[in-house]
């Protein structure tokens, strides 16, 4: 069986972060395993409160499972602290960790912050360059190129910049753009590929950005290429967030069990 490995922030109301990385993998039949780096309290309204793990936790749950379980992909998530991120940097090196997808989280669908504010500098220097693929949403995007959130920046322009960074694969990610179209754009220092779906007329996206880079690491663990295994990731985000979970009174989560019966 094909392994997965999710390093992340857990959401206690089950819709993004370990949680929805673990039911993405499983809808993928991958078997997926977890590094917890923070403890969220939330719900579909928001983020109540957070604890980060401590850096000798995060560095021991990392060694038991690389030194046992065998990965074809990883994917990163909420990392919290510059500390937690070198950590998981220099793990990534030491077990030479392929397919490593770093979706570099900063904040919550409900706009709470998930990673201090100088851990973006160490984000950018230590992890993204071991990265196979970074899939950062346009604000995320701008953030680490530098760049006013509220500057219109093309996604071309935004993919460019974000490949100096040193990843080999850029997905920036236009859910939040307005428009018919939910719009992401690959970039692999050559070719622009556009993954286009319609957008769904839904405040139901929480957990979106998590589902969508824990498909791609499941599709990279099941063998597929990176173009491949977007295209399929895609596919999955639209049909999850179509689906969707009346469980709350906020921002629903996407709909895994769903995409276990019906996908393909
Ligand atoms: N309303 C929508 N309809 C269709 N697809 C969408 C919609 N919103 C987001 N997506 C898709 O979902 C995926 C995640 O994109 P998004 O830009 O929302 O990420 P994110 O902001 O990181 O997510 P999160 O809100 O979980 O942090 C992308 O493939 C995007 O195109
Ligand atoms: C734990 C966690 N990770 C990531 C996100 C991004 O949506 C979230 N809301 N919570």
């Amino acid at each position: 069986m094909k392994q997965a490995l999710t390093i992340a922030g857990s959401d206690s109301g089950g819709g993004a972060g370990i949680q929805a990385d673990l039911k993405t993998m499983t809808a993928f039949g991958v078997y997926g395993a977890s590094v917890i780096t923070a403890v969220t309290a939330q719900n579909t309204l928001g983020v109540q409160g957070f604890e980060t793990m401590s850096i000798d936790l995060v560095d021991k749950q990392l060694d038991s499972v690389l030194s046992d379980l065998n990965f074809s992909a990883a994917k990163t998530g909420m990392l919290a602290t510059s500390q937690i991120i070198k950590v998981v940097a220099k793990k990534v090196k030491e077990y030479q960790l392929e397919n490593l997808v770093v979706d570099p989280v900063m904040v919550a669908t409900s706009g709470d912050i998930l990673l201090a504010k100088e851990a973006i500098a160490t984000i950018k220097e230590e992890l993204i360059p071991l990265a196979k693929v970074i899939t950062p949403n346009l604000n995320e995007a701008k953030v680490l190129i530098g760049r006013d959130i509220a500057e219109e920046v093309s996604l071309e322009l935004l993919a460019s910049e974000l490949h100096k960074l040193g990843s080999e694969y850029v997905l920036v990610k236009g859910g939040h753009q307005v428009g018919e179209n939910a719009i992401d754009l690959l970039y692999d220092g050559v070719e622009f590929i556009e993954y286009t779906s319609k957008r769904v007329d839904t405040k139901d996206t929480h957990g979106t950005g998590c589902t969508l880079s824990s498909a791609i690491a499941s599709n990279l663990a099941l063998g597929y290429d990176v173009k491949e295994a977007v295209k399929r990731s895609k596919k999955y985000i639209t049909e999850a967030i179509k689906a969707g979970c009346n469980v709350g009174n906020g921002n629903n989560p996407v709909n895994h069990f769903a995409m276990v019966y019906s996908f393909e």
